[in-house]
């Protein structure tokens, strides 16, 4: 049977979502381990004034594909940027282009989605949900498509605890709701969506529940498989440790308390912290594409992509047990932090509410009423408020424990020859976490601050005088309390002449026997 390589060798494959953090990771992997795909073909928009080749053209520059660059320079021969607005009838994809998918595709990987959690429902149902359709549509046009891959949540059914590798029913039936919002303007759909979305926290894991429901009735005119990541984490191994693009859910956290930004959170210190490297992800995501076009399983496989039931890492050893974030930004520190970073995680509501006045609120004040005084535009409360919406929305992730089953990721795995096995490793049971937590940090801050680790010494030196600041102002602090205590209470300022002649005592007994031993 065909290795991996050897089946994606000769073969087009379509991918949505190519210029976010998953999809840039797989269309690497793809061009560095499989270097003889026949062609790549991203539905790419236009965004932020830059043309979709401009956008595909920058993509390639990154340093995420050094290695690929390395390897076969003329890499981007292999790659055809396609205009689409996933949001738009059709996909937006002109007709010509429409012809020449419909003639060549022969897998799909569709990535593309909104991640936001606080999407309005109307746009994370047309981005996740409609979109799919019509993917889907245009899937079973083409002629000689071999699989469909579609990539879901691990979330998508977080409103149940124990989570096995099946579509469940979904929470409504989506071409009813598309209907039924349709006529509806944006203020009456954001009042009902906390009903619609019922147990689930945001739209997002409710909208890629109702995606993964669209995909499951195609099920019998396409080969399908679903992929459903946890977390997903830098990279472990591949192309290079630590690679990471964006802020999105634990990454904006390590760099808001290596900032010195982020002192406390809410987290279930036992809970299982179900982090997934990106590596992983696309290693399992390709293998499954592969087993999905060979052995064409009957109905869609689905396979759960975590490491909570495999190798577990908890929150609490990412914070208050062995410190990893912190000793690491200790020794790699963030260039320009607001404070030294040390954030403690806490499962209690009242201790965190405590922590947050006292080290996020109190701190952001001072620093602003400073700014203002020195005639600048005060900043730290604004960016404070934005922290505390984004840690809201995290924070039932961080708080609770799912199970997953993982029965079609271990078959997947048995499939794969042991050569495969190493080149799409997903086997996390050999992932050392306090290692790759390290390597984490360091990416975020080289790959998504673009800080140059040569500028460590100086960063070290801006959190030694951050820790002299803090001394200073804890002393002052002492001194102000003690003083206004000592001006209205006779016995504290019995203990103060107590202390102050002590000391007095001390310092003339301390220079008299110095004097005699000279
Ligand atoms: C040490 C101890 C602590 C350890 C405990 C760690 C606990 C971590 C818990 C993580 C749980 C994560 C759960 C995820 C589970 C679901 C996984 C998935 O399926 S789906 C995948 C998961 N999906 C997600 O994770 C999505 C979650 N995120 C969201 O939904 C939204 O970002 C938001 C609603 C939170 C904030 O919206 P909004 O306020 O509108 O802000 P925008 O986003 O629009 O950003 C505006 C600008 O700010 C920039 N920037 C951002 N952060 C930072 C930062 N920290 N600093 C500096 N800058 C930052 C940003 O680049 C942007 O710049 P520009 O482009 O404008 O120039
Ligand atoms: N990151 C994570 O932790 C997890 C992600 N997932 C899933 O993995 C997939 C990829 O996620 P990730 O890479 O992190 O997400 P990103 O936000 O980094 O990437 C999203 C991609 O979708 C594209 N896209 C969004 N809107 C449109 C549109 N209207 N038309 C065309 N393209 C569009 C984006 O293009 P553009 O650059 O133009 O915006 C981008 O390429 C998603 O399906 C997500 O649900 C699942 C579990 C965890």
């Amino acid at each position: 049977m065909a290795s991996i390589a050897e089946y994606y060798a000769g073969k087009n494959v379509l991918i949505t979502g190519a210029t976010g953090f998953m999809g840039k990771v797989l269309v690497e992997k793809l061009l560095r381990s499989c270097p003889e795909v026949k062609a790549l073909y991203l539905l790419v928009r236009p965004k932020a004034g830059q043309s979709m080749q401009q956008r595909v053209s920058d993509m390639m520059t990154c340093k995420l594909f050094d290695r690929v660059r390395e390897d076969n320079p003329d890499f981007h021969q292999k790659i055809i940027p396609i205009s689409s607005e996933l949001t738009q009838p059709g996909l937006a994809i002109s007709p010509e282009d429409v012809e020449k998918l419909t003639g060549c595709i022969d897998i799909v990987f569709h990535c593309a989605a909104t991640i936001r959690f606080d999407e309005p429902l109307k746009h994370a149902l047309q981005l996740n949900v409609i979109a799919t359709q019509q993917l889907l549509s245009l899937a079973k046009q083409m002629h000689h498509l071999e699989a469909f891959i579609h990539i879901s949540t691990a979330y998508a059914n977080c409103n149940r605890k124990h989570i096995d590798e099946v579509i469940y029913p979904p929470p409504v039936e989506p071409k009813k709701l598309i209907e039924s919002l349709e006529w509806m303007d944006d203020g009456i759909v954001r009042d009902i969506t906390p009903r619609l979305i019922g147990d689930r926290p945001n739209t997002y894991t409710y909208t890629k529940a109702l995606a993964e429901f669209v995909v499951q009735q195609e099920q019998d005119k396409l080969n399908i498989a679903i992929i459903r990541p946890s977390i997903v984490g830098a990279s472990w191994q591949e192309p290079f440790p630590g690679w990471i693009d964006n802020f999105n859910g634990p990454s904006g956290v390590f760099i808001a308390a290596g900032k010195g930004i982020l002192r406390t959170m809410r987290a279930n210190n036992d809970a299982v912290a179900d982090l997934i490297p990106v590596d992983v992800v696309i290693n399992l995501t390709l293998s499954a594409g592969w087993y999905t076009a060979v052995h064409k399983p009957k109905s869609a496989l689905v396979y759960n992509c975590t490491t909570g039931g495999i190798n577990p890492f908890h929150w609490g050893e990412i914070g208050r047990y062995t410190h990893h974030v912190m000793s690491s930004f200790k020794r790699n520190p963030l260039e320009q932090a607001f404070r030294r970073p040390n954030a403690n995680i806490t499962s209690n509501y009242l201790i965190n509410q405590y922590w947050i006045l006292v080290s996020h609120k109190f701190p952001a004040l001072i620093y602003d009423l400073f700014l203002r005084l020195s005639g600048q535009k005060p900043q730290m409360m604004r960016i404070f408020n934005r922290l505390h919406k984004a840690i809201s929305l995290l924070e039932y992730f961080s708080s609770q424990d799912w199970e997953w089953n993982s029965e079609n990721l271990n078959m997947l795995m048995s499939q794969l020859t042991p050569e495969d096995r190493k080149t799409f490793n997903f086997d996390v049971r050999q992932l050392n976490w306090p290692e790759y937590i390290e390597n984490y940090c360091i990416g975020t801050k080289k790959y998504v601050l673009n800080e140059d680790m040569s500028d460590i010494p100086a960063a070290r030196q801006h959190l030694r005088k951050l820790r002299n600041i803090r001394y200073t102002f804890n002393t002052l602090l002492v001194v102000f309390i003690w003083r206004v205590f000592i001006a209205r209470s006779q016995m504290a300022r019995n203990i103060w002449y107590f202390v102050v002649s002590l000391c007095f005592k001390f310092l003339s007994y301390f220079r008299a026997s110095s004097t005699l031993t000279n």
